[in-house]
C-alpha cells in the first residue's frame, strides 16, 4: 500500500453533494482525493472515473485538452447515477508536471504533436503510474468497477494493478477547433477510442 487514508468531508458541486477523501502518498506526501456518491461496498461494479490532474483543463478553462470536459460530465454522470467515484490522481501532464507541460505546449505551438513535444523533452508519451489509483480504490474497498474512459491502456494497467474492469463507458466531450490535432493524436499514436468530428479545411 502506497497511501493512507487522511482526511474526509462534505463536497457540494453543482450536481450533488460528494464525500471528498484526502490521501497521501507514504513515500512523498502527496496528496490525492476522491469524489464518492452513494454506496460503493455495495457487490457490483461501481461507475468509476480516474481522472489525472490537468490545471489547465480543469481550472483554468483550457481548450487545448479535454480535460475540463471530462472531468464536468463525469462528476454529472456519477450523480445521475446516484453511485461512483472520480478518483483525481495528481499526475499533471501525464506525470511530467506541470512546467514540463508548459515546454510540452511551447514545443506543440512549434509544430511538434503531443508525443514528440514529451519525448524531445526526455518523457515517454505517458510516465504516469496508476498503481496508486488501484491502492485509492482498494482503500475504498472497491475491487471492481465500470470505467469512464476512452483509453484501452488505462483498463489494461488498472487491471494489471488489481482492479477488476468489468464494463468500459466513453467519456468523448469537448472536442473543439484547438483541440482537434490533439484528439487526432492520442487516437492515432496513443490508442484512445474517439469518434470525432473532422471539419473541412
Ligand atoms: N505531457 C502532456 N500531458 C498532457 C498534454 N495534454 C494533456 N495532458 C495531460 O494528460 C492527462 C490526461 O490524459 P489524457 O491522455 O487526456 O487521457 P487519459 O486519462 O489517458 O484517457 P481518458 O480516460 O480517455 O481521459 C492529464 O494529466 C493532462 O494534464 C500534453 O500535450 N502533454
Ligand atoms: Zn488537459
Amino acid at each position: 500500500m502506497q497511501l493512507k487514508r487522511i482526511a474526509q468531508a462534505n463536497l457540494p458541486t453543482p450536481w450533488g453533494v460528494f464525500t471528498m477523501i484526502g490521501f497521501e502518498e507514504l513515500a512523498t506526501g502527496k496528496d490525492h482525493v476522491a469524489l464518492v456518491m452513494g454506496d460503493i461496498t455495495q457487490d457490483k461494479p461501481i461507475l468509476t472515473r480516474v481522472h489525472s490532474e490537468c490545471l489547465t483543463g480543469d481550472a483554468l478553462f483550457s481548450l487545448r485538452c479535454d480535460c475540463g470536459f471530462q472531468l464536468e460530465a463525469a462528476l454529472k454522470h456519477i450523480a445521475e447515477n446516484k453511485t461512483g467515484i472520480l478518483i483525481y490522481h495528481r499526475q499533471e501532464g501525464r506525470n511530467i508536471g506541470l512546467l514540463n507541460k508548459i515546454r510540452a505546449y511551447a514545443l506543440q505551438d512549434q509544430g511538434l504533436d503531443t508525443v514528440e513535444a514529451n519525448h524531445k523533452l526526455g518523457f515517454a508519451a505517458d510516465e504516469r503510474d496508476f498503481t496508486l489509483c488501484a491502492d485509492m480504490l482498494a482503500l475504498l474497498g472497491v475491487k471492481s468497477i465500470k470505467l469512464l474512459t476512452n483509453n484501452p491502456k488505462k483498463i489494461h494497467v488498472l487491471e494489471e494493478a488489481g482492479i477488476n474492469i468489468a464494463e468500459r463507458i466513453p467519456l468523448e466531450v469537448g472536442e473543439n477547433p484547438n483541440n482537434e490535432h490533439y484528439l487526432q493524436t492520442k487516437m492515432q499514436k496513443m490508442g484512445h477510442i474517439l469518434h470525432l468530428h473532422p471539419v473541412d479545411k
